[in-house]
């Protein structure tokens, strides 16, 4: 199956005086797959991750995860198939132990027992955590008590994994690391990522982008594509990479750089066939 979800003419409101917060939403996620959803606070990004395991249901469309619709009847294989990390890790932790909280999630799934205890200390290891099995998941550092996080998730074999601002607590260093565990995790077992973010060094390594701005899908596609659209994505408040700002500030020195750079190493080959043209 090429697209893992699909959501078709969604539109979701909290309660009936409320205003939409989603209108009209359509977009697929195709398998293996790392999509960004970016737009400012209040967009209805986090809304859209609770729509896709169930947390919430739209009042019109339909959403379908591995070509199951979402309701009642679908909603705890759904919710197997979709790992959630949230921003506070904090708000995730029931176990008293690092482990017991990785096997909390298998209990809720009915796993057997003994496949639980190797499922652990797979997911411990895959993202580097089998040292802190024993430790208390409270008394961890931000980046750890994510790393646990994502081990519980991955426990109970998702095919999609959404990091909701996942990274949000972390300095810039513990982003990185967060970031490249999980692209490792989703790689080697070909899972498709969705990651809702503000970091735009996230945001240019993802595959394709979801601008969403007023509850509307605004702009979608690469990362190039969406970051050429500069002016117009300032317009609706949003921040873009520096080195976009720095190829606008040369494109205005006169240099006339072709290709969008979306990284240092991407900006300098520019300049370098620039230069090999003089
Ligand atoms: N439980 C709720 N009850 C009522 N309104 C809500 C609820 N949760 C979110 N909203 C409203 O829905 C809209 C979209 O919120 P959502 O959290 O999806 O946006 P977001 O793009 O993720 O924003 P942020 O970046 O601030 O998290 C906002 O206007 C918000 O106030």
């Amino acid at each position: 199956m090429e697209h893992f979800i699909e959501f078709k003419n969604v539109s979701f409101r909290y309660s009936e005086d409320q205003p939409w917060v989603l209108d009209d939403v359509s977009f697929k996620v195709k398998a293996n797959e790392w999509l960004a959803i970016i737009g400012h606070n209040g967009s209805g990004k986090s809304t859209i991750a609770k729509l896709m395991n169930g947390l919430l249901i739209p009042q019109q469309g339909e959403i379908l995860v591995s070509g199951m619709q979402v309701n009642e009847s679908t909603i705890w294989e759904i919710r197997r198939l979709v790992g959630m990390v949230f921003q506070n890790p904090d708000n995730q932790f029931v176990g008293t132990t690092v482990k017991d909280d990785v096997a909390f999630g298998m209990e809720n799934h009915g796993f057997p027992r003994e496949e639980m205890v190797e499922r652990i200390q797979e997911s411990l290891d895959a993202v580097g955590m089998t040292d802190y099995a024993g430790h208390e998941p409270h008394r961890l550092s931000g980046g750890q008590k994510q790393r646990v996080a994502i081990a519980s998730v991955m426990a109970v074999s998702p095919k999609l994994i959404i990091l909701d601002e996942a990274t949000a607590m972390l300095d810039p260093k513990g982003r990185k690391e967060i970031m490249n565990t999980v692209r490792n995790v989703q790689q080697q077992r070909d899972l498709s990522m969705i990651t809702i973010t503000h970091d735009l060094h996230e945001v240019v390594r993802a595959e394709r982008v979801i601008v969403m701005n007023k509850g509307k899908v605004w702009l979608e596609g690469e990362p190039r594509k969406i970051f050429e659209k500069k002016e117009a994505l300032r317009e609706i408040g949003l921040d873009t990479p520096f080195i976009t700002k720095l190829t606008s500030e040369l494109r205005n020195e006169g240099l006339d750089i072709q290709r969008e750079p979306l990284n240092h190493q991407e900006l300098l080959e520019e300049l370098w066939t620039l230069h090999s043209k003089m």
